[in-house]
């Protein structure tokens, strides 16, 4: 069923009935046409309401839609403009979520009321498209070009108590909207409704506004880094401006077919549902995400306050959960107190902004530096410092004090989760839960399945994840998981180019304008590059423990560079320090620039080292760096550490700064081909056979002699030992 019609007396109730989002698929369409001409036609209705059944509106159009027939049959728009020019009142009732083209179809009725928990927004842009079934042109028309701009080009949920304040919805209540809705309808039979008919309205333009969309441009282009859609969303704003309401349309139109040219809407798209299907983790045993049941967490516990711990902190606290804060010292409990309490405290203002009351909105907070107290905890997220016998230890303290069905996880980036689990009584409650900096912010959540995990365990801590509103991925245990193990011959290809002859502004630059958040240097110098040093230093990769005679560029027969390592025997160790490989203004400063020390020092050791240099390429410092990640994606996926590309590139796309409009690192090598992948990974392992990690996989190999399949074949071609987790 896609929609049905009853009557409330003289108002005629059409209901969009396609679980679970009523997103407006060709038979919805189809519906809605057919009720709609029938009670415009109905001489006993007065009046129009439109709704949504299971207490949502709609989430738009049917983006499984996109790119097949289907999206032609009927289009949106035209129900719209019919909508629109209907004699009898239409009225919206908005319940639960108004989103893309189910906020545009409200936008084309003439009243629209929405229930105090409905959110709407025109998300589009998050999907690589824009509003084109003429959202573009009827917001500006009601809101103003600025507020639509931002709403447009954001694409952000928005609270209806916003939206009333933004004058996107005419009324909202704390009760039934359906039953406002019906109120509304019969109060305005009669009543004019040219000014309702937001087609009709005129904007009015002056130098202002023309210099505020010139702004605009060139912000989107730097905030959004090769991203088409912010771009293509202003275009269609300013048509708004100084275009009749048809020939915006028109516009609006050419401008979503030039952007599904670029290839970034499928990208995106491809992303939006991988995020989804995340979630529905399967396990070689069968189990899977619809099969086990989560135990529900009612109070929660975090070890160590640096600032990992105080973001899960507020992670848990934001999603109603009490948390116990645990550190190891009074003096270091005071500190993580102070900068957690002010945490909150932009929390609690946020939510007072959105007209929510705090305290019912945010789990408390208990500091305490005694174990003792845990021991009626749900669940326990360890968050100390990288070090394997101090995250022994609190295990073994948390294995004594919580109660026996308490789950242990622990907060580690890339350490053995299983020699952590071992020295407790309770391995298999024991997971990995690997948020990413900042903790409150960041969507990614590694959940990291030991050998003796439970289902349960697995259900639990993936369940969280999405409680506190993050994508959870479910990964195996290896060293540094997915996310940081492919980070590693990512970052050993941007320092060979520095050794190459490249400087670390423009390894950044290039990867920039490929559309990450940020190039390897200045990540490097963002997340301290003592971390990686202290954890060379260990495994004897530098420092005292390696053997005397062994050349400075070589560790076990392979290539290595000592640059990272020469910086911090420096005391260079990033923003932290106020020199790392840029020099930033202060120590904690957050504005690097390119340091004439660094290039003294690199131009140095080519000379010492007598490095042949490359001419200058931006296009191969791409390349090499992201198939070096990709390559080792597929050695992931050989192993079973993660179960699909998908998974990936999820990690990627949401705790890596890896441009969504790319679709991940998987993705991206398989729009690219994997045929033209392997060529260049073999032409450079060839001609470098000291770089190990730029041997092809042998799943590229094999995916390639196939011809390259599309991504979502790549599950049933490489068989069964993908999927060990
Ligand atoms: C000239 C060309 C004319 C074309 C004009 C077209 C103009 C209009 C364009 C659009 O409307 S594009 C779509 C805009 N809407 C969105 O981007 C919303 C996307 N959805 C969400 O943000 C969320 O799903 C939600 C609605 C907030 C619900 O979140 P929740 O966490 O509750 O559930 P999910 O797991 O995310 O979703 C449940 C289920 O529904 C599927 N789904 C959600 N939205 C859509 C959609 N718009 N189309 C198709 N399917 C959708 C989602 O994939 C989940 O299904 P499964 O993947 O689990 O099977």
């Amino acid at each position: 069923m896609a929609a049905t019609r009853r009557l409330a007396n003289t108002v005629a109730v059409i209901t969009i009935s396609h679980p679970p989002v009523n997103a407006l698929s060709s038979s919805v369409r189809h519906a809605l046409v057919k009720e709609f001409g029938e009670a415009s036609r109905d001489p006993k209705v007065e009046a129009i309401v439109l709704n949504g059944s299971g207490r949502k509106f709609s989430a738009g159009a049917d983006i499984r839609e996109f790119g097949t027939s289907a999206i032609k049959t009927v289009s949106l728009e035209d129900i719209n403009s019919t909508i629109e020019a209907s004699q009898k009142p239409v009225v919206a009732a908005i319940e639960g979520i108004a989103l893309g083209g189910g906020l545009e179809l409200a936008l084309a009725c003439h009243y629209r009321v929405a229930d105090i928990q409905a959110k709407v927004g025109l998300p589009e842009v998050l999907i690589g498209i824009l509003p084109a079934a003429g959202g573009t042109q009827r917001l500006p028309r009601l809101i103003g070009v600025p507020a639509a701009l931002d709403v447009i080009v954001r694409g952000r949920h928005i609270p209806a108590s916003e939206a009333l304040k933004l004058g996107i919805v005419d009324e909202v209540v704390q009760g039934n909207a359906l039953d406002a809705a019906i109120q509304l309808a019969r109060k305005v039979i009669g009543y004019p409704l040219n000014k309702k008919r937001l087609s009709t309205v005129r904007i009015s333009s002056d130098s202002n506004l023309e210099d505020f969309l010139d702004t605009a441009v060139e912000k989107a282009k730097k905030q959004f880094r090769g991203a088409k859609a912010p771009l293509a969303c202003i275009e269609a704003v300013r048509a708004s401006v100084h275009l009749s309401y048809h020939q915006g349309l028109e516009k609006e139109r050419q401008l979503f077919f030039s952007l599904w040219a670029t290839g970034q809407p499928q990208a995106q798209q491809y992303a939006f549902f991988s995020e989804r299907e995340a979630g529905k983790w399967t396990h070689s045993s069968g189990a899977r995400w619809d099969t086990e049941e989560a135990k529900p967490i009612r109070t929660a516990a975090v070890i160590g306050l640096g600032t990992m711990g105080r973001g899960i902190v507020i992670s848990l606290s934001k999603a109603k959960i009490p948390v116990i804060a645990i550190e190891q010292d009074a003096q270091q409990l005071e500190v993580g107190k102070k900068a957690v309490n002010s945490l909150l405290e932009r929390e609690a203002e946020k939510l007072k902004q959105q007209g929510s009351v705090p305290s019912s909105n945010l789990g408390s907070v208990h500091f305490t530096l005694d174990f003792g107290e845990l021991q009626d905890v749900d669940l326990v997220i360890e968050a100390v410092y990288e070090n394997m016998e101090l995250k022994k230890e609190i295990f073994r303290k948390l294995s004594s004090v919580c109660k026996p069905d308490a789950f242990l996880c622990t907060n580690t980036s890339g350490l053995n989760v299983d020699e952590i689990a071992s020295v407790t009584h309770r391995p298999n409650q024991v997971i990995g839960t690997h948020f990413f900096s900042p903790a409150n912010i960041m969507r990614l959540l590694e959940v990291v399945r030991g050998q003796q995990t439970s289902l349960t365990a697995i259900a639990t801590a993936m369940n969280l994840g999405k409680k506190l509103g993050k994508v959870a991925v479910l990964v195996g245990n290896c060293p540094l998981f997915v996310g940081n193990r492919m980070l590693g011959p990512y970052l050993e290809q941007a320092s060979y180019l520095l050794e190459e002859g490249y400087y670390p502004e423009e390894v950044d630059q290039a990867m920039e304008e490929f559309g990450f958040a940020m190039g390897p240097f200045r990540m490097m110098d963002l997340a301290g590059l003592d971390v990686g040093w202290r954890s060379r230093t260990e495994k004897g990769l530098t420092g005292a423990k390696v053997p005397q005679g062994t050349p400075a560029r070589q560790r076990l027969g392979s290539r290595y560079s000592p640059l990272a390592d020469i910086l911090c025997e420096s005391g260079r160790f990033g923003q932290k320090t106020g020199r790392g490989w840029y020099q930033y203004e202060k120590p904690g400063g957050r504005t690097g620039k390119p340091d004439p020390w660094v290039k003294d020092f690199l131009q140095k050791y080519r000379k010492t080292h007598q490095i042949k240099q490359q001419p200058s390429n931006p296009e191969q410092i791409v390349e090499r760096c992201a198939f070096a990640l990709a390559n080792e994606g597929f050695r992931i996926l050989e192993d079973g550490i993660a179960s699909c590309p998908e998974d990936i590139d999820v990690i990627y796309n949401n705790g890596y700064g890896w441009p969504k409009y790319r679709g991940g690192p998987m993705y991206y090598a398989s729009s690219v081909g994997l045929p033209k992948v392997l060529d260049t990974l073999e032409k450079y392992y060839k001609a470098n056979p000291d770089v190990p990690s730029m041997k092809p996989a042998f799943l590229l190999k094999k995916l390639a002699a196939l011809g390259g399949p599309p991504i979502k074949e790549w599950r049933t071609q490489v068989g069964k030992p993908v999927n060990k987790l």
